[in-house]
């Protein structure tokens, strides 16, 4: 025989117990042999706690008791609880006129929901000429006198089963109560919230059933809550082991007592959704799997006792007595930890019960507080629990390394020796993120990189296309999921916490709002996103005031943007502590020599020990065309450098470029990345721009470029035979010193120079160390356009996604 076992959600009014009739009715069809536990429909129990909570403090119950009977009986209108309606009638007016109630009247009260419950099921399947019984289960499970969370005297029920089963089963089906039971003077008890589970598996066990299909409204458990972390996977096969786990620690599709008879038989489970009939469900069976992590659970009705003092150090029985004290009132201890230290231990109770438990210990430890021995009992009530069912602690570095990087620091974590559980106690405004966290990290799905983008011009735009075009890639090849959740321009932002698509451009033109970057932080939170990066496409200054407060919140950054590099050294420093700090990182290998491979190999060999004694070469990659460009060819210096701008090798502003301060930021940072101090002031920079261009508007000086022609011929036409003009950059001195020596010029050199030799937009930097003396290190390509520096940040973003 199989026993089915209906949850509240399949019950509900609309599609609900049609259906149930349906899956009941297929079954009998089948020539199945079954047997079916109920719950109460809908939000029933839930609906007579509170008439009962308004009736008790004089409220006004009549109203809300008037809409439960309607939804009970409004869409079967041949169907009468007048019985049951009379009878809670009196329950409540009761209780109204004692103001109180006892645990034994709110067993009465609930257990109505079940009663109606199965009467109606039972009379829609006659209906339907399906011959089955009404069976209360209060003639069959006698439990111990414990109201609202009775204990079945095993013996005595298990006989009243079989004799009943004896009796009623030939091919009736035996619609049963779940949840209710009576005790040994015939008074209604309940098992506990979830209990109809639980008497669906004792029904399992004294029937020696087949299997225990247990209808839910969901597919089957999962990796984790859906509601929580979208990501999660149903999970087709579970021990009992991991489930029994996962019932303690929240998964409240199951009860925790649940899979104790079934174990006892060996009587598999399976979790099925009421309303897909499309799906097997999770199985539940005594087989392991060896394959590892299942799911992550979560409880968040609870609340952390903490107790601490210096005098606890090696004194015996403290803890026996704070167990003993809370025991002997009833609450029930989770997740212990204590250092070795013996100074402090933290615990979790259940929410409703941690006042009282810092009541039960003050008393406990008065004396000891008195002595100054204990210091402190404080309670924190806004924590959960999440438990990494299946979580072995050789791998656990990567999720709690994972958990930290996104700034949840867990307030406690415990695990089990034998079974293979970590339980971590975090804040509750953190638990979304969290799990979200956890989850991406130990399963085998893609791990979400939320990514903000600011500025979308040349470059910002044309990564955001590369992103778009290459994340299904690199998420089948990497197991990454880049989700652009913002883009923004110093106006407006577009959010979109499940990724912008390549519409963005014009989303961002008629949705996109105005913004302060305090709002994308607050996006960020409110949706729970984590591994969140700030990506810097803008060449302003204003923005780099915000990098601070990003690393705050938990962005790593990356930018192309060499501002914040190139400020003042303090905010240098600052910047680089805040990152410590918060365990966050900065990547701008773009800053210089755009895609080149630049700031990487000097970082290695800065900090490999070998000592770098000067770099030499051109920076720029709009100069560098714009001088090879001009010194081999017989056209004006303003129409080259008109071809630079459009090839988008320069600055947002070319005069950033000619005057010099580009190539003096870029030598600034690889100065920096030397450990040097020297402030941009430092720098002795030649500006390429006649002092009456270096005013205005930049549209101004865009149009008058042809009064830089005549200047730059006479240059060219200075220089000795064969030689070619080109815009260095110089670090030189002793670079062991606090600061080096900075220069930024034109220079002529002969054309068979490696520098006369550069073409089209090539950077060229030359790297002198003591070991490899005379013959510098050579890193030369492309050092500016869109599409290289796009892809330079491109490779940033992986860099810290992979770093995780
Ligand atoms: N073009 C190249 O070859 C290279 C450029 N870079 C750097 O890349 C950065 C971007 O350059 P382009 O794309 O050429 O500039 P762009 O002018 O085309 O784009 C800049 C974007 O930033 C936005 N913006 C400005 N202020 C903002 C703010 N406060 N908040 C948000 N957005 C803001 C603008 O609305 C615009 O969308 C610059 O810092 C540049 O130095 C770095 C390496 C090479
Ligand atoms: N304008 C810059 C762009 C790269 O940093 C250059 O020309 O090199």
């Amino acid at each position: 025989m199989k026993i089915l076992k209906f949850g509240g959600k399949s019950l509900a009014n609309g599609k609900g117990v049609h259906t149930v009739i349906d899956i009941i009715g297929d079954k009998i069809k089948k020539g199945e042999k079954i047997t079916v536990v109920l719950s109460a429909r809908g939000n029933t129990t839930n609906e007579l706690e509170e008439i009962l909570e308004k009736a008790r403090n004089n409220e006004g119950y009549q109203e809300q008791l008037k809409a439960f009977k309607q939804y009970q009986v409004s869409d079967f209108r041949d169907i009468a609880f007048d019985e049951e309606f009379e009878n809670l009638d009196k329950l409540f007016e009761g209780v109204s006129l004692l103001k109180d109630y006892s645990k034994r009247i709110k067993d009465q009260v609930l257990s109505y929901g079940e009663v109606m419950s199965a009467k109606l099921v039972t009379q829609l399947l006659q209906q339907k000429n399906i011959k089955a019984n009404y069976t209360d289960s209060r003639t069959l499970i006698i439990t111990d006198g414990q109201f609202g969370d009775a204990q079945p005297l095993n013996t005595l029920s298990k006989e009243n089963v079989i004799d009943h089963f004896g009796k009623y089963n030939g091919s009736t089906v035996n619609v049963v109560t779940g949840f209710i039971a009576s005790n040994t003077k015939n008074e209604t008890t309940t098992l506990g919230r979830n209990g109809s589970n639980y008497t669906a598996s004792l029904l399992a066990n004294y029937l020696d059933a087949e299997e225990l299909q247990n209808f839910t409204h969901v597919d089957g458990i999962y990796t984790a809550n859906p509601d929580l972390v979208p990501e999660a996977k149903k999970i087709e096969k579970l021990s009992f082991e991991e489930a029994n786990e996962l019932a303690y620690f929240g998964a409240n599709i199951l009860h925790a007592k649940t899979i104790i008879p079934l174990i006892e038989k060996n009587i598999p489970l399976r979790i099925l959704n009421t309303f897909n009939d499309q799906n097997n469900g999770t199985l539940i069976t005594s087989e392991t799997n060896k394959k590892g992590i299942k799911s992550l659970s979560v409880l968040d009705d609870v609340a952390l006792v903490y107790l601490e003092g210096r005098g606890l150090l090696g004194k015996i029985g403290i803890d026996a007595r704070i167990f003993r004290a809370l025991a002997h009132k009833n609450i029930s201890v989770s997740i212990i930890s204590q250092g070795s230290s013996e100074r402090g231990i933290g615990f979790v109770v259940d929410a409703d019960k941690a006042k009282e438990a810092k009541v039960i210990l003050e008393k406990e430890f008065e004396v000891d507080v008195h002595q100054q021995d204990v210091s402190k009992i404080s309670i924190d009530q806004e924590v959960s629990v999440i438990s990494i069912i299946g979580q072995d602690l050789s791998t656990f570095h990567k999720p709690y390394n994972a958990l930290i990087k996104n700034q949840v620091v867990p307030l406690l974590f415990n695990n089990t020796i034998t079974g293979k559980n970590v339980s971590l106690v975090v804040k509750q405004h953190q638990l979304h993120r969290a799990l979200n966290v956890i989850h991406g990290e130990i399963f085998d799905i893609s791990k979400k990189i939320n990514i903000a983008i600011f500025g979308h011009g040349l470059v910002g735009g044309t990564l955001i296309d590369q992103i778009l075009q290459s994340r299904t890639q690199i998420e089948k090849r990497k197991d990454i999921n880049l989700n652009l959740f913002v883009v923004a321009n110093s106006q407006k932002v577009l959010f979109d916490k499940n990724g912008v698509d390549t519409e963005w451009k014009t989303k961002l033109k008629e949705e996109g709002e105005p913004y302060e970057v305090k709002d994308i932080i607050q996006f960020a939170k409110d949706n729970h996103l984590e591994n969140l990066i700030a990506v810097d496409n803008t060449a302003s200054i204003d923005f780099t005031k915000h990098y601070i407060d990003l690393v705050n919140h938990g962005f790593d950054l990356v930018s192309s943007n060499k501002i914040a590099n190139t400020l003042g050294f303090d905010f240098y420093k600052k910047l680089r502590t805040e990152l410590e700090e918060n365990q966050k990182q900065y990547l701008y290998e773009t800053n210089v020599g755009a895609g080149l491979p630049l700031i990487d190999t000097i970082k290695l060999l800065h900090l490999s020990g070998e000592n770098i004694t000067r770099i030499k070469g051109v920076f720029s990659g709009s100069l560098s065309y714009l001088f090879n460009t001009f010194s081999n060819e017989e056209r004006p210096f303003s129409e080259v450098l008109q071809e630079a701008i459009d090839k988008g090798f320069t600055e947002p502003d070319p005069r950033e470029d000619l005057c010099g301060n580009d190539v003096g930021r870029k030598l600034l940072i690889l100065a920096r990345e030397l450990d040097l101090c020297n402030e941009f002031e430092d720098i002795n920079i030649h500006n390429l721009i006649p002092e009456n261009l270096r005013e205005g508007e930049v549209d101004t000086f865009l149009s008058r470029l042809k009064e830089l022609d005549e200047v730059f011929q006479n240059v060219k036409e200075d220089q000795k035979p064969n030689h070619v003009l080109r815009y260095i950059g110089d670090l030189w001195g002793d670079l062991s010193q606090e600061k080096g020596n900075l220069d930024v010029k034109l220079v002529s050199v002969a054309q068979s120079s490696p520098l006369g030799q550069v073409k089209g937009s090539d950077s060229i930097f030359e790297i002198y160390t003591e070991s490899y003396g005379e013959q510098p290190i050579v890193i030369q390509g492309a050092g500016a356009g869109a599409a290289v520096t796009a892809r330079g940040v491109f490779g940033d973003i992986l860099r810290l996604a992979e770093r995780g």
